[in-house]
């Protein structure tokens, strides 16, 4: 570099200068900004954990969830998870008609392992609630005094336990299919709208929620976001909004078609259409029954088809027994009894199978002699393995003929158990409605984690060190060399 002339005017600042100087200037707003960061939002937060029990009174049996979340981040989706279960034993509570004093203590030994879980001092502040499902609402019709001294009874003994006694209720149909929905949308992070997932969103045109499939022991429910207007059934649709997001969704929850009334009912019409004295029996207890299998999975799709009236239909479109079904959208969670058949069979790894594929599997399960599937599965609850042929048909018929799923869409249906820790079922959505946890607006965005504060601290400290490198690397060369650059 020449040496500078002395004349009048000012020398000439080079590009390199003024680009140093303009790094060195967005370095120093860079400290500055991330002091700043670091002085007002830094602040560490105080671990809170917080806890919540749900008992999921079922037809079949009662299951106790342990949920647990942070209490800073309350109403973020998708930080409440289920970190205990327990299983009562005996029957559901409504199988307590006759006992309706024992309903309570049936509980007892599970609210004791829920001590347990949840540290002592956090007792008295952790809501317990109980949700009676469709063994209930049957009991209810049937008998309604009966039904209400089994609620009393469990009420007796959730007061008597150290929790925040929140209410023990039968639960509608409706409720039963909206809370399964919001549990698993909650779980798999579809009410998350902010920054990337919203644009993906927006420029995919799939469905941003995935449909809730519930197999009960006594009732079934189906809910999906329907964008089928005017709907031509109010009384199946309801209206929410979450996370500053509004959802119009569908739901229908069939009484008596649970596997198990829908293997009674099926029994029923066996019993009136069988010509046979086989099936009378005086020798066995009044209302005992003594079935001679087929193994004919063909004969038995045939025969559960029969409970299912597809002969009217009020509306464009119906599921069975006239009630209305909007066109299916989007994708399916399948759980609880759904998923406990399907896995059985070998037949979830998250629905890679074709249709006919998961019909064949089921018919060469029926086809099986008894005595050769108690001998393979003899760790399996007997009742439970001498109905995994009825109950694989009778999916496979609710939702091909019952709700019209076919070869095209049933990839659609996901089976699932768990999401993450979490059992797919109602009880965390209704955990999470009456706790107030999900907003109807989108939480304000949430101060910068520790996380990105330091990954934001590492790199700015890198562009400040650079800058300063490349500096002294310019000013501080022998002259030779800088003549080369300049
Ligand atoms: O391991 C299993 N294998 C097969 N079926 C199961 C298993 N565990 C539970 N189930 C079934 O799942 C269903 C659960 O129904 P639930 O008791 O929740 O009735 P509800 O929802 O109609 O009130 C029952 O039919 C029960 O027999
Ligand atoms: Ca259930």
């Amino acid at each position: 570099m020449d040496e500078p002339k002395v004349t009048g005017t000012k020398p000439k600042m080079s590009w390199t200068r003024k680009i140093l100087l303009i790094l060195g200037f967005l370095s120093t707003l860079a400290a500055i900004a991330l002091i700043t960061v670091a002085v007002t939002q830094n602040q560490p937060l105080p671990k809170n954990t917080k806890y919540g029990i749900v008992l999921d009174a079922g037809s079949s049996h009662t299951n106790l969830y342990v949920y647990e979340w942070p209490a800073e981040k309350e109403n973020d989706t998708g930080v409440v998870q289920q970190v205990e279960v327990c299983k009562v034993e005996g029957p559901g509570i409504s199988g307590y008609s006759h006992d309706t004093e024992n309903a309570g203590h049936s509980l007892v030994q599970c609210l004791r392992q829920a001590q347990g879980v949840i540290p002592s001092k956090q007792h008295q502040e952790t809501p317990v609630y109980l949700g009676a499902t469709a063994g209930m609402r049957l009991l209810s019709l049937e008998n309604k005094n009966a039904a209400d001294k089994v609620l009393s009874s469990v009420e007796k003994t959730l007061r008597s336990a150290p929790f925040n006694f929140q209410g023990a209720r039968i639960i509608s149909g409706q409720e039963e299919g909206a809370y399964g929905w919001i549990t698993i949308n909650y779980l798999l992070g579809n009410f998350k709208q902010s920054g990337w997932t919203k644009l993906l969103h927006s420029l995919k045109s799939v469905s941003e929620t995935s449909g809730a499939l519930d197999l009960g022991g006594a009732s079934t429910q189906i809910t999906f976001v329907s964008d089928e207007s005017p709907s031509e059934s109010p009384e199946n649709l309801l209206y929410f909004r979450l996370y500053g997001k509004d959802y119009r969704v569908y739901t229908h929850s069939f009484l008596c078609y649970g596997k198990d009334q829908a293997l009674q009912q099926k029994l029923a019409r066996d019993i009136q259409s069988t010509e046979s004295n086989s099936i009378h029996d005086p020798c066995f207890h009044q209302g005992q029954l003594y079935v001679m299998g087929e193994g004919n999975y063909e004969k038995c799709r045939r025969s559960i088809q029969n409970l299912f009236n597809k002969t009217s239909c009020p509306y464009s479109s119906c599921s069975f027994n006239g009630i209305y079904l909007p066109p299916l959208q989007g994708d399916f969670g399948a759980f609880s009894a759904f998923y406990f058949v399907m896995n059985f069979l070998n037949l979830t790894n998250d629905n890679p199978f074709a249709l006919d594929k998961v019909a064949s599997a089921v018919q060469s399960f029926c086809a099986r002699p008894w005595h050769e599937v108690k001998e393979a599965y003899h760790q399996i609850k007997e009742k439970y393995l001498s109905e995994y042929c009825f109950s694989g048909a009778y999916i496979l018929s609710l939702l091909e003929n019952g709700y019209e799923f076919n070869k095209e869409n049933w990839q659609r249906i996901h089976f699932l158990g768990k999401i993450g820790s979490s059992d797919a079922g109602w009880t965390l959505g209704y955990m999470l409605n009456l706790t107030n946890m999900i907003p109807a607006e989108e939480p304000a965005a949430p101060p910068l984690s520790h996380g990105s504060y330091v990954g934001l601290m590492v790199l700015c400290s890198l562009v400040l060190v650079s800058v300063l490198v490349l500096a002294w690397l310019l000013f501080h060369k022998p002259k030779c060399l800088q003549k080369g650059i300049v």
